[in-house]
Formats: C-alpha cells, structure tokens, sequence
C-alpha cells in the first residue's frame, strides 16, 4: 500500500485518513485525544510532534487498508479520571468572583483576589490554580501590559499542559494565554510558530463543556491577528479580520470585546483606512472609558492624537490627548509597553510641528529606550526620529538611523523596518545633493513596500517624496508620474498634513516646468494647510520655498524674502537642508505677481482658495477654521463669522468675533443635516457676494465629504433609550449614565439594600436620591445620614436613638435616624467611616429590621430601605480589620458604581448646560456655551468629578455682567 505505510504514517498521511472528519471525530474513531492527533499532524521537526506506534498504528493500518479498527482501550489516566483531576464547585465558586472582576477590566481588584485565593490555599487541585495563573497573566498582560511577568506566571502551568496535568477545560485557557504572549510585541517572546502550536492545541481541546468557550476562541483569533500584525503580513491580517468579528458574534465578556475591537482598530489602520481607524478607534477609547479600562483608553486616545495630527490639527490638541493618556496609563502602574510607544509617536511628531526639538529629542530617547529594552523593532519611531534629525542637520545620524533599520535583523516587521531604511537612505542621499539617486532610492522602497503588498501609508509618504527627488534631479516626467500616483495613495488614505507636503513638491515641480503662477499657487495652498495644522517647520521651509519661486521670476522683493524666512528657519532651529535644486526655469508667461494688498477678484481669486478648502482628510473643525481664513485673506478687514443655525433658526457662533455686526450673510448646509452660515461685514466689491457663495458652498462639499470619509470631529448626540425613566435634576447623557438609571427603575419595587460606590463629587447622594424617588416609597421620607460628620460618642444614638437619661446630655428622648426614616429610605453617606462598635448593630437591623435605641428595654420594629454609599474601597477595609466582614456581604446584595466623570465624557456637556441654566441668577438669560468652551470642558481630566464641574460653572457665571454666549476665555477651569 501504500504511501501511509511507507511513511509510516507521517503527517500527510494522518490528514489523509482523517479526510473530511474533525480532529474529534476522528480521534474518537481511534479511542485518543484530539491533542494527540494533532501532534501527529505536526511537521517531523516540531518539538511537539508524535508519531502512532503500537495499537493505535495497528488501528490505522487497518482503517488505511478500509477496515474497522477495533477500539484500543483509553489511556488509564483518562479513564480514572485521577491525574487530570477537575476543577472542583468549591474551586469554582472561589475563581467566581475573580472572574466577574476580569470581565469588568477591573485588574487591581483582580489581582488582589487572585493572590488572596491562591495564598489561601483553597484551591487544591493544578487545574484550579492553573486557571488562577491565566487569570493572573490577564491582568498582567491586557490590564497592565507586562507580557512578561505575565509569561512567567504561565510557564509553569504550560509545563503541566505538556504533561497532560491539566483538565482540557482549563488546559485551552493556558493554550490561548500563551499563543496571545507568543503573539505580542516582545522581541524575545515573539513567535509565530509558537502562536500557531498554543491555537491548534487550544481548538483541539475546544468542546461545549469548555468554560468561556466562546471568549477562549476569539482570544486565539485576537493572537492570531497579533501575531499577523507583527509580522506584518497584510494579506493574513485581512483574513483574520472576518474571523475576529466572527468569534466576536457569541462572546458577552466587555474585557474581550474590547480587546477585540482594539485589534479591529489596529487593522484598519494599518491598512490605511484612516477614518475608519478614527472612528473604531474613538469608539475604542470610549467603550474602554465605560468600562474603567485605563490602558485601553490610554490606546485610543494616542491613536487618536496621531489621526488628528494626520487631519493637520493644532498639535496642541494632539498633546492634550497623549497628556491624557500619560495620565491615565503611565502615572498609574501601566508598564511601558507598546501603547507607550504609540503615545511617543503622537507626542514627538507633535512636538515637531512645534518646533520643539530638545523634548521631541527627549522623548524620541524615551521611547527607544522603551524599543530597546523589549528587543521590538526601531521602525516604531523611524519616521519622527528621521525628521528630527532632518529638520536639525544631523545627516551622519540619520545615516546611522538608515543603517540600523536597513540591517534590523529581528522577528518584528522585519521587511517593512528595512523597507523604511531605505527610504532614510534616500532620504539622505538627497539632502547630501545625491538627487538622482535619492530618486532612485525612493523608487526602489516601494518596489519592496509592493513586494510586502501593502503599507500604504509608507508607501504613500514615500511617492511624496519622490515627487520631489525627481524634480530636484530634473527628471520631470517621472515626477510627473509619481505625483499621479501619490495623489491616488492620497485619495485612498487621505491626510491633510501630507496633502500638504504633496502641494508644496507638487509647487516646485510647477516652477521647474516654467509655470511659476501655478507653482506659487500650490505652494501658497500649501503653506495655508501648514499654517492651519501649527506645523512651524514647515511651513518655514514652505515660505522659503515660495521666495525662492519669486527670485526665479524676478520679483523685486523676492531676495529680502529669501533672507528672511532662512532667518526664520535658523530662528527655529532648523538647519536648512542645503538646496540642490536647479534654479528654477525662467517663468514661460510672465505673469504679474499678486501685488499691492487689493483684493483679487474674478476666477483666478478663487484658484488658490478652492486649493485650501479641498485638501482632503481635513477634520470638519478645521475646514470652518479655513473657510473663515480664507475669507480673511480674500476681503481684508470684514471680520468673517461662521454660525450654525438651529431648527429655529437660532444661531451659535462657531468661529470669528462677536463683536463685528455681519451684513452679507450665506446660508450653507453641509450636506449631512447641518445648517451653518458665514457672515462679512460689508461693503463688498462687486463680485464679493458671489465669491462669498461659492465658498460657502465648496465647503459645504468638503464638509459633506469630511462627514462621509468619518473625519467629522462631532460626535452624535447621544439619545435616551425609549421607555427611560424620567427623574427631575439627574442629569444623564452617556450610556453608562443611562444603564444606571434603568438599573434604579428596575429596583423600584425592591427593598434591597444598595450599595453606591463611586469617587468622591461623582454623584453618589444623586443616584440614592434617584433611586428613592422612583421607588415606591417617594412619597414617605428621604433621611440622609453621613457617617463621617457625626462624633464617635454620639454615633449610636444618632442612628438608633435614645430615651431621654439614656446618657448624660440626652435631656430629651431621641428617634435616632433609622426610625425617623420609617416608611421610607435611609441614604448613609460614607459608611466606611462607621465605627466597628457599632457596625454588629448595624447588621442586626438590615437582617431583621430591629432598632434597640439606648434606655429602651425593647427593640422597635422599623421598615426602612437602606441605601449606603462610599468612595472607600470596603473589600481593603474589610481586609484591614477596620470593616467587619459580615456587615460588607449583607451591603453587597445590590451594588452600584457611579463611574466618575472622565469616564462618561457624554455627560460633561449635558451637566455644564444643566447647571449653567440651573446658576444663572433669576431674571437673567442663561448664557450660551460656545463651542471652545465645550471643548476645553470635555478636554479636561475632572479629578473632582460633577462637584467640580458645577463649582466650575458658578465661579465662571459669579463675573458678572454674563455674557451672550460663554467662551473657554471666561470659564475658569483652574480657579
Ligand atoms: N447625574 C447628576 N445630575 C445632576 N447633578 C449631579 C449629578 N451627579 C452629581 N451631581 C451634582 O454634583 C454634586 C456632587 O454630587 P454628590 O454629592 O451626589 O456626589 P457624591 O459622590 O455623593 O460625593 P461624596 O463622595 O463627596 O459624598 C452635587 O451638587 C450634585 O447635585
């Protein structure tokens, strides 16, 4: 026979025999496991592999020569059932509430009662504190992102897997652990083949009874994907994608939903598909921010600083995020892994723009740093560390930087760290004066980017590039083809920033073509965008570049300007890329420069103008901005104003100054819904009012296709579900906010007790408020109680009351708190701070609703609905001694966490109008919230929570006269 005999039975031969059959079904037919025939359909040389010996070869034989194998018996440590010994119902009922903290992303919590079960010796059998170590290097891994710490605690529990130690339920959650640290960004543990190994075994052991079945499988297509990603094989990571969002389909887990769109986000960004990428990843910062998932949001957040970076806004408002997400991530106990670096990127190309060179250094230094440590690959921050040393001279670093990429030797995105060394190679090539083979060089890294198949980004920015190398080496019509061919790049993933980089080239290929009125025109739209993106830099080297396109035409002023902007690039520290380019052709007509401050009117005014307005992956904030500069540039001293209307036709101002009364006013829609209009205050030449249309109407187009490429900055409003309950002065616009109250409806009925967590000013009072007024008792009394306020002495008679003589001082008789909340609800305010002494009588009365006031004989009979809150953690209390244990369980039957208020973003802006309309003194109109305002108020950290924002909101209003509309100038923020 036969081809399996002479092989004796290698792994072709196996898959052969199994056919159509599972790995199950097939190992079933054998009487094995499915482990075990994988491990036969393993390559010879794989550690793991095994080949069928004895009966079971017997067995296949006989199935090979179309027999019936007769059922050899199964092994005698499955059938015992002794060695792999299951995890318990005691075991399973202490992981329980390890579990339910993982699923909430809440990894400190996590860890504490992860260690606290493993120490408390309770968990006897392997299985049981091999799932503990999974849950463990959980939190490690995707709380805190320290792959290693979180592969040392796995080691040992693969061991037992190897050892067939582990029951299979629990042995596939050590598989899908290891293939995700195998698959994650260490240059040391990084392994494909690995990843693939831990994924087989994991699917093999994959059954119904498997705890978490469906997370375990999408966590083995999440390291799947990673490892794809790090690889950088484009082609599987778009195959991947589909079956991420397959496995996603069954899992309920927040955390793996979470960590799955993350890898989502990741792969439409690398794919270039910028907006998508923008929105997944807001919408990753913000399903993380409800969740309380710091180092998710911290992800989001830097991804999102890079994409507004890319939509060429203010690099401040880059550096507010990354700040954010330092705070969030890196002051806590996050280690510095690779949304590290992530931030890195953002905040030095930010930095860049800013032409602050000594802290995009410091923290290019910061991040490699970081790349070296975990053996990653330098690719990570090539491109911001090549412009650094461009911008600052530094060409024999930059040689060194392109030799380092170009022999990057490791396992991470080997190909495309070499493709971006050569790209650095031609980079330098060109500014040593080599233009020709610069040009040479750029064409060749994308003959490598296309060997790889994809990165277009790179790509793109590479063809840019070129475009420019060629027409420095006087070779036209190839710089003509490679602008053909960046602009399709640019169409596919368009960013404002390297549009911008792309009009400049783009400027000076026209002036060596002789047609410097056109040249001068991209290169005034260009230094527009870099203006409007606050990248001083370049727009610097732009303004050189237009004084160069005057000289060439012989405009009289071109030399002193020439002079001044190299002033103004030594100024900034820039160290001028030496100019090998040929002069530029004598102009072919000469044309008369724009010249003496008249405004131009006519077509050829709007030529530069419609440049600005139709730079594509410019957000929908910054086109209004450009429509207003536009307008100022065009009609000098009318003071535009942009306004959206509302279905009122109320106006908001959005941008210009509010104190220039409009005459001529444009009503434009941007094609998705909103009305907005421009106004100038006249008169206007004869023409002006046409000009003034169609520009309003062009950016209503870029707006509407702003808003279909995802690049609209505003967020949608966020709706009340249907059916929800309404509770006069609870303010809630997030989700989080809504499930809450929905939560407080269902409990109407209830007399449960709840419990509030929540940080200090966050809103705790308001939700036991909520909760009383919804409930059916909101007509009988609401007390409040704070446990903090009242002196230890005077604690107990406080709450349970006294007879009068019960102590010295009680001169009359007291109901005590409890009692005068008969009928109703007890909301007690800070109940951590309740002294122990009391705390046994405390418990006495929520088991059997009892008070025993001092001096009484006989205990009283109360019905009261006990609503507790604190902003203390009770689980470390209890564990001190300073809370007692059986007092925190009966608190627990309904907990509630108000989640604090950086963590619902959605609600800053519906409280501050809550509170604005709710502060502004009587018979006045409540000033309107302009939209900088809105902005600075969402943008910032809120440590003090709602408290804070309404302290906020009445300081600003307690200036008075109050303005029309309040802008960021007149909120105070900080006091
Ligand atoms: N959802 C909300 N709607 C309207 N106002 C709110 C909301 N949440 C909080 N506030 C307001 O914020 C302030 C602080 O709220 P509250 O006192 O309930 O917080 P807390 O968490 O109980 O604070 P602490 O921990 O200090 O006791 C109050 O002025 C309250 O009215």
């Amino acid at each position: 026979m036969s081809r399996t005999e002479a092989e004796g039975f290698g792994p072709e031969a196996i898959r052969a025999l199994r056919g159509e059959l599972s790995r199950a079904a097939f190992a079933r037919r054998l009487g094995v496991t499915p482990l075990t025939v994988y491990r036969w359909e393993l390559p010879q040389a794989a550690p793991q592999a095994r080949r069928p010996r004895g009966r079971v070869a017997e067995a296949l034989r006989l199935l090979a020569e179309g027999g019936q194998p007769t059922l050899p018996p199964p092994p005698a440590r499955l059938a015992t059932g002794l060695a792999r010994q299951e995890v318990s119902r005691e075991e399973r009922a202490l992981l329980a509430p390890c579990h339910a903290l993982l699923r909430r992303a809440g990894w400190r919590a996590a860890e504490d009662a992860l260690l606290a079960v493993l120490a408390s010796g309770g968990l006897r059998s392997v299985g049981a504190r091999a799932l503990a170590a999974v849950g463990l290097a959980y939190v490690y891994r995707w709380g805190f992102e320290d792959v290693r710490r979180a592969f040392t605690l796995l080691l040992p529990h693969l061991a037992e897997a190897d050892a067939g130690r582990l029951p299979g339920a629990v042995e596939v959650h050590v598989h899908a652990m290891a293939a995700n640290l195998f698959a994650s960004p260490d240059g040391r543990l990084f392994d494909p083949g690995k990843v693939n190994v831990h994924v087989a075994r994991a699917e093999a052991l994959l059954g119904p009874n498997v705890f978490a079945a469906a997370e375990a499988r999408c966590h083995l297509r999440i390291a799947e994907m990673s490892a794809a990603f790090y690889m950088g094989a484009p082609e599987l990571i778009s195959r991947q994608k589909g079956r991420v969002q397959e496995a996603l389909a069954g899992v309920s887990d927040p955390t793996m939903r979470v960590l799955a769109a993350d890898v989502l986000a990741h792969e439409a960004a690398f794919q270039g598909e910028g907006s998508l990428a923008t929105r997944r990843f807001r919408e990753l910062a913000q399903q993380a921010g409800r969740e309380g998932y710091a180092f998710m949001e911290a992800r989001g957040l830097a991804f999102l600083a890079q994409r507004r970076l890319d939509e060429a806004a203010e690099p401040d408002e880059a550096l507010t995020l990354v700040r954010r997400a330092r705070e969030l991530a890196w002051d806590g106990r996050l280690a510095r892994g690779f949304t590290f670096i992530f931030a890195a990127r953002a905040e030095a190309d930010a930095l860049l723009r800013l032409a602050r060179f000594a802290e995009a250094e410091a923290v290019l230094n910061e991040g490699d740093a970081v790349l070296e440590e975990h053996g990653w690959t330098p690719q990570h921050l090539a491109v911001q560390r090549a412009r650094f040393l461009y911008l600052t001279g530094r060409y024999a670093d930059l040689r060194r930087l392109a030799a380092r990429l170009s022999g990057y030797a490791g396992p991470h995105l080997q190909a495309h760290t070499r493709a971006t060394g050569c790209w650095v190679e031609a980079l330098v090539d060109w500014v040593e004066g080599h233009a020709q083979r610069a040009a040479e060089g750029f064409a060749n890294t994308q003959a490598r980017i296309l060997e790889g198949n994809g990165w277009p980004i790179l790509r793109r920015d590479c063809l840019i590039t070129e475009v420019g190398a060629r027409t420095a080496a006087g070779q036209l019509p190839e710089a003509r083809t490679a602008l053909r061919r960046a602009r399709a790049l640019l169409e596919q993933c368009p960013s404002a920033w390297s549009t911008a980089r792309l009009l400049r080239h783009e400027g000076a290929l026209l002036a060596r073509e002789g047609r410097s009125r056109e040249a001068r025109e991209k290169l005034e739209a260009s230094l527009a965008t870099f203006t409007l993106a606050g990248d001083r830099p370049e727009a610097a080297l732009t303004r050189r570049r237009l004084a160069q396109v005057a000289r060439a035409g012989g405009e009289p002023d071109a030399e002193a300007r020439l002079v001044q902007s190299e002033e103004e690039l030594r100024r900034l520290g820039i160290t001028p890329p030496p100019d090998f380019s040929p002069e530029p052709l004598p102009a072919r007509e000469l044309e008369a420069p724009a010249s003496d401050g008249a405004p131009r009117l006519g077509a050829e005014a709007l030529v530069v103008p419609f440049e600005r307005l139709a730079v594509r992956g410019m957000g929908a904030p910054l086109i209004q901005r450009e429509l207003v500069r536009v307008l100022e540039g065009l009609f000098p001293g009318v003071g535009p104003r942009l306004e959206e209307l509302d279905s009122q036709g109320r106006a908001t101002l959005l941008l210009g100054e509010d104190d220039v009364p409009a005459s001529e006013w444009v009503e434009f829609g941007d094609e998705c819904g909103r009305r907005l209009r421009v106004g100038v205050a006249g008169p206007l030449p004869a023409d002006g009012r046409a000009l003034l249309t169609s520009l309003a109407r062009l950016a209503g187009f870029a707006l509407e296709v702003a808003v279909l490429r995802g690049f609209a900055h505003a967020e949608p409003p966020v709706r009340e579900p249907e059916g929800a309950p309404e509770v006069p002065g609870f303010i809630a616009a997030s989700p989080a906010m809504h499930k809450l109250k929905a939560e407080l409806a269902g409990l109407s009925g209830s007399r449960a007790t709840v419990i509030v967590t929540g940080e200090s000013g966050s809103g705790k009072e308001v939700v036991a408020r909520a909760l009383h007024r919804l409930s059916a008792r909101a007509e009988r009394p609401y007390v409040a109680f704070n446990c903090a306020a009242v002196p230890r002495e005077l604690f107990e008679g406080q709450l349970f009351g006294y007879r009068r003589g019960a102590y010295t001082g009680a001169a009359t008789d007291h109901p005590g708190v409890i009692r005068a909340a008969h009928g109703g609800t007890l909301f007690l305010d800070e109940i951590g701070e309740l002294p122990l002494e009391v705390q046994p009588k405390l418990l006495r009365f929520l088991e059997n609703g009892e008070v025993f006031p001092l001096g009484e004989t006989r205990p009283a009979q109360v019905d009261v609905r006990v609503i507790a809150a604190t902003h203390r953690d009770l689980g470390q209390l209890v564990r001190e001694g300073r809370f007692r244990e059986d007092l925190y369980y009966r608190l627990q039957v309904v907990p509630m966490r108000v989640p604090p208020l950086r963590e619902r973003r959605e609600d800053v802006v519906a409280l501050a109008r809550h509170f604005v309309n709710h502060l502004t003194p009587e018979g006045q109109e409540p000033p309107q919230l302009a939209p900088d305002a809105l902005a600075a108020l969402v943008a910032h950290s809120w440590p003090g929570n709602v408290r804070e924002l309404r302290n906020v909101i009445e300081r600003s209003l307690a200036f008075g006269p109050l303005p029309a509309v309040l802008g960021a100038d007149r909120l105070r923020i900080r006091g």
